[in-house]
């Protein structure tokens, strides 16, 4: 087992999902399971392995295809490595046969097994007993996990199968939240397929089982772009984004309307306010550490922050990491993705109910972003028209916003500006681990959001 460790531990780093970049993982076995494999040649193994280098220790899913190094076909990009002579290691989602027995699973139910650990299926819509082995390829791009997308067949439409590479305790919210909208009749989700959990031995304490999800399969909506996508075009050829951005206000202020009536209320109370300002203040201080050229702005982010102390918003659930690539422009409108929520929060923070306004900062966050992208990809740019549509595409947005809520929402107020600039500190963080040359982006914006609120 040590060859096995040792050869993920050379080869995660390497992988968009592995989150702590820059050091080598120290890597424990929790458990495996396998599951059934059709191909004589193909050993389907689903490995949990912690990183016990990472505060707190993380838990990564890693699904490994092993077979005879003689029989291999897959592209080098997707091979781990040779644990043992002879035999090597493939990236299950790039192998039929764990694609084929996962897609089995989410769709057709069961339960597989290993030591102490178990997977079971959650399929939501009736199985088509003919359909046979499901063949999908993985969605390519920059994301935190992995997906798989199968395509329609005569009997079910297109279906996104994402394998959540970290594994946490308690059920997903990805899941949770998505599958309460789509109950709920929001046409703003994409219907859940299934889903699969699990049970393993607590890597924190001795002989605990617990449980938690593995992954998450909705209908995938075929040939559309995202927000993002559209917005940056529209952007770059100057073309107002008004309409678009005030009904993704609206579509925001709906899904969150449903969440408030789906899951607990209350309002904030100091205590709540504060753990809000310590959590941005942590995040300056790994932001000072990582990204040095924040040092400057320091007394003037810490003075935004303080404006925010009185606040008390009424505390719910909400999406968490909200952004246009977290949005896709369907024929019937805007469909929200990804309700998991930061991906550098610990998972216990994620599910706690949270002020709306944080996804609202995200997404004006992101209508910058579309700026500092254009600005990257040709400096040349007059900056002055992109900044024009970015703040005609804010202010429908607040408008959409406010008007489906019934709130009046202030540009200008002092929890909104907060959670903006905590964004982009998070940004700041986030690009210099993920993609450094976009670190701009964010530490322009810091500059801006912390001039416009003075001490
Ligand atoms: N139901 C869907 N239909 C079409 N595309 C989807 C769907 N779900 C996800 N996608 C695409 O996959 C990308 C990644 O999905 P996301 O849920 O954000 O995963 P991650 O957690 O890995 O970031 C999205 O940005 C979107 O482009
Ligand atoms: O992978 P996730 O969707 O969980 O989100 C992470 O990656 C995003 C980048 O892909 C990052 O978003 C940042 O870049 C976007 C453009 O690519 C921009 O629209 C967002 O405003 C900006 O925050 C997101 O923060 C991160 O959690």
């Amino acid at each position: 087992m040590d060859s096995t460790l040792a050869c993920l531990a050379a080869w995660m780093p390497r992988q968009r999902w592995y989150a702590a970049k820059g050091r080598p993982p120290s890597l424990r076995l929790i458990s495996w399971w396998d599951f059934p494999a059709d191909d004589q040649d193909a050993r389907v193994r689903t490995y949990l392995v912690a990183d016990e280098g990472a505060l707190p220790v993380v838990l990564y899913q890693v699904p490994v295809v092993a077979r005879p190094t003689t029989t291999v076909t897959a592209s080098g990009a997707h091979v781990i490595g040779s644990p043992e002579p002879g035999t090597t290691f493939i990236d299950g989602p790039h192998d039929p046969a764990y694609v084929g027995a996962l897609m089995g699973l989410v769709l057709g139910g069961g339960t597989v097994s290993g030591p102490h650990a178990t997977a079971t299926g959650h399929p939501l819509v009736a199985a088509d007993d003919d359909e046979g082995p499901v063949s999908a390829h993985v969605l390519n791009g920059e994301q935190s996990n992995t997906s798989l997308i199968a395509p329609a067949t005569a009997s079910r439409p297109a279906v996104i199968c994402k394998i959540f590479r970290q594994v946490n305790q308690g059920r997903n919210p990805d899941i949770e939240l998505q599958t309460a909208l789509a109950g709920a009749g929001s046409p703003h989700i994409a219907p859940a397929v299934g889903w699969v959990e699990g049970t393993w031995l607590d890597p924190g304490a001795a002989q605990q089982t617990v449980g938690g999800s593995l992954a998450f399969a909705q209908r995938f909506f075929s040939g559309v772009e995202d927000a993002w996508r559209v917005a940056l075009r529209a952007a770059a050829d100057g073309t107002p984004f008004d309409r678009e951005a005030h009904a993704l206000g609206r579509a925001t202020a709906d899904v969150h309307l449903s969440l408030a009536h789906l899951f607990p209320t209350r309002p904030a109370e100091p205590r709540d306010v504060d753990g809000f300002a310590e959590t941005w203040r942590r995040r300056l201080s790994i932001a000072l550490a990582e990204v040095p050229a924040i040092a400057e702005r320091r007394t003037a982010i810490e003075a935004v922050y303080a404006r925010a102390s009185s606040a008390r918003p009424t505390l719910q659930r909400i999406h968490g990491d909200y952004h246009l690539g977290q949005v896709l422009h369907t024929e019937n409108g805007w469909v929200l993705l990804d309700f998991e929520g930061e991906p550098m929060r610990p998972i216990r923070e994620r599910v706690r109910p949270d002020a709306a306004l944080r996804d609202v900062a995200g997404m004006l966050r992101s209508f910058d972003y579309v700026a500092g992208s254009i600005r990257l990809d040709d400096p040349a740019r007059p900056a002055a028209a992109v900044r024009a549509w970015v703040d005609a595409a804010r202010a429908a947005f607040l408008a959409g916003y406010a008007e489906a809520t019934g709130d009046p929402l202030d540009a200008d107020d002092p929890l909104l500006a907060a959670l903006e600039l905590d964004k982009a500190v998070y940004e700041a963080i986030y690009e210099a681990r993920n993609r450094p040359t976009w670190v701009t982006i964010p530490l322009r914006a810091i500059g801006r959001l912390a001039a416009t609120h003075p001490a």
